[in-house]
């Protein structure tokens, strides 16, 4: 079936071009609701932020369009809505532009929308064909999973478009976890409303969504607990520093030397004053401007001028590797846990530490340590949120979604090149995490700015790199970074 609509008497403006309120805020679907609810409340219409959304969707769309056919295709919901807004948007603009409608228009709103738009409206997507498919089928209001026929027409309209362009989340993504069907097309572009999403930067949605962007529609700060970390400028040293002042760190190593020496190498180009190996063992690869203490570990450890210390990488797990856990612990110096020292960590051995303390898990270590500390999760952020709180440290979540948990807060970042999947590459992190503890005194500031660093690094590096590569590459990015 075809057919036209006649033209409503709703008016269809441009958009003005928006700054964005909190372009750092997370909103779960929950919050989402709340803040749109005061928004309401404060005055503003439903109407209104429909029309922002829209009419911002359209603005990305007409620019990937370049003048050719758009088909979008539009849901019974709210997300439907925003689907109708653009597409009256885009005509009025003189963008060919048509509407798949599977579904009638159910909401208030939706209903509004639709009646703007005088274009050709379908029930079906056979031998649908253009320039850009605009998914707007189902938003944050994904109530079930979508029908294996809707998923068998995003699917086909996906192929049968040259870009595809998603409103808010993906039908089919849970905007709260990033869960979604195995099937799910993949997008070239994603356009939150308002406020990112978690699923935005965390679950397997990822892998799908394309280029995110944030289309703003003036949701004010909500002061809630999800952020997104964004890349700020490091601090260079100031004028009356010195090596001390910069930062001491002490980068403890084990069983297997090498990876702790990538460590500390780490440590000294992300920004470190000094940097002294406490190590029992001996590497070939010792370079000469890294010096090693060899004294008993609990006497380096006393030195009042180290700012940070950072343990785990090539520890192995024998005896003397939890003795030294105990001593890096006792040290009650701000400190960085990696690999086999969260192999080793336990409730009992933390008991009486209240140094800031952050813990870098990978998946596997994170699922050890959820473990170890009698506390659970269905998702990785709830995983590491309950880690935190059970534990007191921060919790930088590594992975493609990694994020930072510390009590009640969540920090998530912009996935890094997938060519840090590499052995060693954590040992890196782990070093310049302690790099920048010593230098900001902050646990936040420090994971945030070491993700960021070693996102960088990997980028400059390329394709296809080793850990000490990457290690190496630690150098131009700070640079870059400051
Ligand atoms: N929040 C804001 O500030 C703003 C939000 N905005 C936009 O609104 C969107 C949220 O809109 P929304 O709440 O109407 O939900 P939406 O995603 O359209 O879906 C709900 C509809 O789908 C249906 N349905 C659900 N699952 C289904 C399934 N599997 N299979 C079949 N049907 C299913 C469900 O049906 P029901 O469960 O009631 O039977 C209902 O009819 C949001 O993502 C953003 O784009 C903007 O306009 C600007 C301001
Ligand atoms: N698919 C991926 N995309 C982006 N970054 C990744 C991906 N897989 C792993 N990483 C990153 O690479 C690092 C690997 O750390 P880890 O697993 O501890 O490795 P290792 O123990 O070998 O040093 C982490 O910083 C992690 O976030
Ligand atoms: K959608």
């Amino acid at each position: 079936m075809t057919h036209s609509k006649s033209p409503s008497s709703e008016t269809v403006t441009a958009s003005p071009p928006r700054a964005n309120s909190a372009p750092g805020q997370i909103l779960t679907t929950a919050q989402m609701r709340d803040a749109e609810a005061a928004l309401y409340e404060s005055g503003v219409e439903e109407w209104t932020l429909m029309q922002r959304a829209g009419h911002g969707a359209a603005d990305w769309i007409a620019r990937a369009s370049a003048g050719n056919l758009v088909t979008i295709l539009c849901g019974p919901g709210n997300n439907g809505g925003d689907g109708y807004v653009a597409a009256a948007a885009l005509k009025a603009r003189g963008v060919p532009v048509r509407v798949v409608a599977p579904i009638e228009p159910k909401t208030e709103q939706a209903k509004r929308a639709a009646a703007t738009f005088d274009g050709e409206v379908l029930d079906h997507a056979a031998g649908s064909h253009g320039a850009v498919f605009v998914d707007a089928l189902f938003g944050i209001g994904l109530a079930r999973p979508v029908s294996d026929d809707l998923r068998r027409l995003l699917t086909d309209l996906r192929a049968s478009h040259s870009l595809a362009v998603a409103l808010d989340v993906p039908s089919g993504v849970d905007a709260d976890t990033g869960a979604c069907p195995d099937d799910l097309p993949s997008y070239d572009l994603t356009l939150s409303f308002g406020a990112w999403k978690p699923a935005h930067f965390t679950g397997d949605a990822l892998a799908k969504l394309g280029v995110v962007r944030l289309v703003d529609i003036d949701v004010p700060d909500c002061g809630g607990n999800l952020r997104l970390s964004e890349p700020a400028r490091l601090a260079a040293p100031d004028f009356a520093t010195h090596k001390y002042r910069r930062g001491l760190v002490a980068v403890v190593g084990g069983a297997m030397p090498g990876a702790s020496l990538m460590t500390a190498r780490a440590c000294a180009l992300a920004g470190a004053g000094y940097v002294k190996w406490m190590s029992d063992h001996d590497h070939p690869g010792h370079p000469p401007d890294l010096v090693k203490d060899d004294a008993p570990l609990d006497d380096a450890l006393g030195d009042d001028r180290i700012s940070a210390i950072v343990i785990g990488p090539g520890l192995g797990r024998e005896d003397d590797a939890q003795a030294r856990l105990e001593a890096v612990l006792a040290a009650g110096k701000p400190a960085v846990l990696d690999a086999d020292a969260l192999n080793l960590l336990t409730p009992a051995l933390l008991e009486s530490c209240d140094a800031p303390i952050l813990l870098t898990p990978h998946e596997g270590e994170l699922a050890r340590l959820c473990e170890a500390f009698e506390v659970d999760g269905e998702t990785k952020r709830e995983r590491a949120s309950a880690l935190a709180k059970a534990t007191g440290c921060a919790v930088l979540a590594k992975g493609a979604d990694t994020l930072l948990a510390v009590g009640e807060d969540l920090r998530f970042f912009t996935p890094a090149t997938r060519w840090l999947s590499v052995a060693g590459s954590g040992d890196v992190l782990a070093g310049i995490a302690a790099a920048r503890l010593a230098v900001t005194g902050d646990l936040v500031q420090a994971a945030c700015e070491a993700v960021h660093l070693h996102g960088r690094a990997a980028r400059i590096v390329g394709a296809g790199f080793t850990a000490t590569m990457l290690a190496e590459a630690v150098h131009p990015a700070l640079g870059q970074m400051l």
